[in-house]
């Protein structure tokens, strides 16, 4: 029996039953030799305060984690997105799912585009990197935090408390909530959060039968752009509280990178590209954030707190 650790929020369980689903049709297994474990992490509980607020890595991976290193579980399945980037001593990403669609999404019942929202209007969001960029594209829009699930958020459209939102589709897609899109918003103009799209599986590295189960299911050109990214986010030291976007893409022997990190009103922004061989992944998104680290010199970081 293979344990399976998620949290219990309605796109975590899809994340898991995609990883199942996988491990079943790389295996041959049936479906009773897998266990999903739901587990309610610290991030999960506090609902009534911003997350940045609230600070600390690993709000949501934390009491997953303390069940890996007990053996209560076997592999836990995260959101890329939302693994912090230095994890425990013992414990590994041992395995990347072939990445979804990394763009974000943009939802509103108002309009097609954020170009097109009627000046004034309000986009709610709760990621900073999200805030910064509409303010930067859109300094006359008024930008509210905006908490909750999905379900939630739609609602809140429907009854007018913000007039638009943004959500990664690929959170969107597993939850077959894709008809909700108005429009995706191209990454060039938009970049994606560092992991967006991609699932991974977290182990121990120590347990060898359950890292060769899920080596079954690994896509390496994923974990390239993966250790590339999560590479500059640990070199920026990459807070909630720092507006910081970047993507990797990997085509053949080509590995291309892009980084931007702005300050939290939008009025300012670095970007960076870089680009070689995905064996050099990690490498070129550390090089790529110490330069930005550099060009945004240490007010940059300082007038954020971290
Ligand atoms: N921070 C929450 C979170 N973590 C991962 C996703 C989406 C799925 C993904 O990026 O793989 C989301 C929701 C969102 O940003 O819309």
């Amino acid at each position: 029996m293979w344990r399976i650790g998620t949290r219990g929020s309605a796109l975590a369980l899809a994340q898991a039953h995609e990883v199942r689903d996988r491990l079943m049709a790389a295996t041959g297994l049936a479906q009773d030799r897998f266990e999903i474990v739901v587990m309610s992490t610290s991030g999960d509980r506090i609902q009534d305060r911003p997350l940045a607020e609230v600070g600390g890595k690993g709000l949501f991976t934390k009491e997953i984690e303390d069940a890996l290193e007990e053996r209560t579980i076997d592999l836990a399945v995260h959101s890329s997105k939302d693994m912090p980037t230095i994890l425990p001593d013992g414990l590994i990403l041992s395995a990347f799912l072939p990445r979804e669609d990394v763009r974000d999404a943009f939802i509103s019942r108002k309009a097609k585009t954020l170009a097109e929202l009627p000046p004034g209007s309000v986009v709610g969001t709760a990621s900073l990197r999200r805030q910064a960029m509409v303010k930067r594209l859109r300094p006359d829009l008024a930008v509210v935090n905006y908490r909750g699930n999905v379900q939630t958020r739609l609602r809140k459209l429907d009854e007018g408390v913000v007039d638009a939102t943004l959500l990664a589709y690929a959170g969107l897609k597993r939850l077959g909530l894709d008809h909700e899109i108005a429009s995706l918003i191209p990454a060039e103009d938009f970049l994606p959060a560092v992991g967006q799209g991609a699932i991974c599986i977290e182990t121990k590295a120590d347990e060898r039968e359950v890292n060769e189960l899920v080596g079954l299911i690994h896509h390496p050109e994923t974990a390239a752009a993966l250790i590339c990214e999560r590479a500059f986010l640990r070199e920026l030291d990459g807070s909630c509280r720092t507006p910081i976007a970047g993507l990797a893409t990997v085509d053949g022997e080509r590995l291309q990178f892009r980084g931007l990190i702005l300050r939290p009103d939008g009025q300012q922004a670095h970007a960076i590209s870089a680009e070689g061989e995905p064996e050099r992944a990690a490498a070129i998104g550390r090089e790529a954030g110490e330069a930005l680290r550099i060009r945004g010199g240490a007010d940059f970081f300082a007038s954020l707190g971290v």
